[in-house]
């Protein structure tokens, strides 16, 4: 058990260090509670061994990068900035290449600079990655044949493979999950800092197959406008070498809390506990229970942290939630992620973003618009058109205009890649084209060109607010 009692805190709060001694915490408490879509462990011993080794890592991320990311948080709950949190449905151990890793970095940047250029807004930069390695699933089960198996949940969990081998859960994936996370990580890091993020390097993203889609080479007139922009600063007197790198956070869904449980320190400087497996942790539509092991365990811990809220949520259940784990009502603390599915958004979403702002509660909106809109094409894949994902957009922009409130920003699933997971596009896929290059192990992701037409989207619909 891992508790910090009668400890001395030091908080920094707008620059003012103030003292005082920290109430009673007990990191353990989700345990007493039911905890959905964990897997059904088969060596206990093994895997509390593992959760030992897992303790004594050095932590993935530092407290004061995950302050620093909810004071950026807490920017855009103010209005004065704009989310782009995407990357893979779910990584694999095998898929933690440099190319993999520079692909979707490639992607993120791209998305990045349209929106802060044609968007007009700062864009705080978050992965669905170094992390993403386990999955909630609607069945514990798949059937293929006649034969049953355990679902797929994530490599740090089973095997993608369908055999049982595969599929029998294995302890020793939340180490490699860890590993896998750092040296993502570690290339993330060398990729923003070390020269690749630099501004002036905006054609350089936008070479191989994406140069030739519609969206690619929109793109590239942008870039054109971005060159003539800081010659025009250089001229000025300006550094564009100031722009030489950018701020990355890493963020996955919170799910397996052995896990998280095991990567949770106490921050030296605050006595305070962070979540130290990523800057930002979500907690997922299926596992947002307010009486359940992952609220509890996030309410405990001092990360910025996302809640999933779909189509079935309750104004009450909302607020239940920010209750619980924004109790101080910090700005940057709390994100609510929202998918509620193109033909829903318009009709659910106002009364939520209505009791929650007249609630006066400090929360960052996003939109998640793929897991509302994922439907099974007839060859059996699991699919999302892109148009739906722009409406799903669209929709969530309506209503935050409408009621006054901050379009906050956008979560979503993509790849570097040339898949062809998701129909639509300028580059049109279609259902005939999805076998194609449909590598996913869970849900479709946007392909590179596709998650450019819907960052220029969604410059447009920001621009236009
Ligand atoms: O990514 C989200 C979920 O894990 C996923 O949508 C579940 O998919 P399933 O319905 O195939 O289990
Ligand atoms: C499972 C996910 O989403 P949701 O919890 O919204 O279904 C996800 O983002 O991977």
């Amino acid at each position: 058990m891992i508790s910090i009692r009668g400890r001395v805190a030091v908080r920094m709060e707008r620059g003012a260090i103030r003292y005082g001694p920290v109430s009673t915490i007990d990191l353990d408490t989700w345990r007493h509670l039911p905890a959905a879509q964990q897997p059904d462990w088969p060596d206990r011993a093994e895997l509390d061994r593992v959760v030992r080794e897992l303790a004594t890592m050095p932590p993935l991320v530092f407290a004061g990068e995950c302050d620093q990311l909810k004071e950026r948080l807490a920017a855009v709950t103010r209005g004065e900035a704009f989310v782009l949190q995407g990357g893979d449905c779910a990584e694999t151990f095998s898929g933690a290449t440099a190319d993999n890793v520079r692909n979707k970095l490639k992607t993120l940047l791209q998305m990045a600079i349209v929106l802060t250029y044609a968007g007009r807004v700062p864009v705080v930069k978050i992965g669905r990655m170094a992390g993403q390695f386990a999955k909630p699933r609607s069945k514990p089960v798949e059937v293929r044949d006649g034969v049953e198996l355990p679902a797929y949940r994530g490599d740090m969990v089973n095997g993608f493979d369908f055999t049982a081998e595969a599929r029998r859960p294995d302890p020793a994936r939340l180490l490699r999950a860890y590993h896998c996370s750092a040296a993502t990580l570690n290339l993330a890091r060398a990729f923003t800092k070390g020269g690749y993020a630099d501004l002036r390097q905006v054609h350089a993203w936008n070479q191989d197959f994406v140069a030739e889609s519609p969206a690619g080479q929109r793109y590239e007139r942008l870039a054109r406008e971005i060159d003539q922009a800081l010659a025009f600063i250089k001229a000025c007197g300006g550094d564009p070498s100031e722009f030489h790198t950018v701020e990355f956070y890493s963020s996955h869904e919170a799910l397996i809390l052995e896990y998280e449980s095991a990567l949770t320190r106490i921050d030296s400087r605050t006595g305070l506990p962070y979540d130290v497996s990523a800057h930002m942790v979500w907690i997922g539509e299926r596992t947002r229970q307010l009486d359940g092991a992952h609220v509890e365990f996030a309410s405990k811990i001092r990360n910025p942290i996302g809640v999933k809220l779909g189509p079935t949520t309750t104004p009450e259940e909302a607020l239940a939630l920010i209750e619980k784990l924004n109790p101080e009502n910090e700005p940057g603390r709390l994100t609510l992620i929202t998918r509620m599915g193109a033909k829903k958004i318009r009709d659910v979403l106002p009364p939520l973003v209505e009791k929650v702002t007249a609630n006066g509660a400090a929360v960052a909106w996003v939109c998640d618009p793929m897991h509302g809109n994922t439907f099974e094409a007839p060859s059996g894949h699991k699919t999302r058109r892109l148009d739906d994902i722009l409406d799903e957009v669209a929709g969530f922009f309506e209503v935050h205009h409408a009621l006054g409130t901050h379009p906050g920003g956008i979560h979503i699933e993509f790849t570097g890649d040339d898949v062809t997971e998701c129909v639509g596009g300028g580059h049109e896929i279609v259902e005939e084209d999805l076998a194609l290059r449909y590598e996913t192990t869970c849900d479709p992701r946007l392909n590179r060109s596709q998650s450019l037409d819907l960052a220029f989207r969604v410059a447009e619909l920001y621009r236009a607010r």
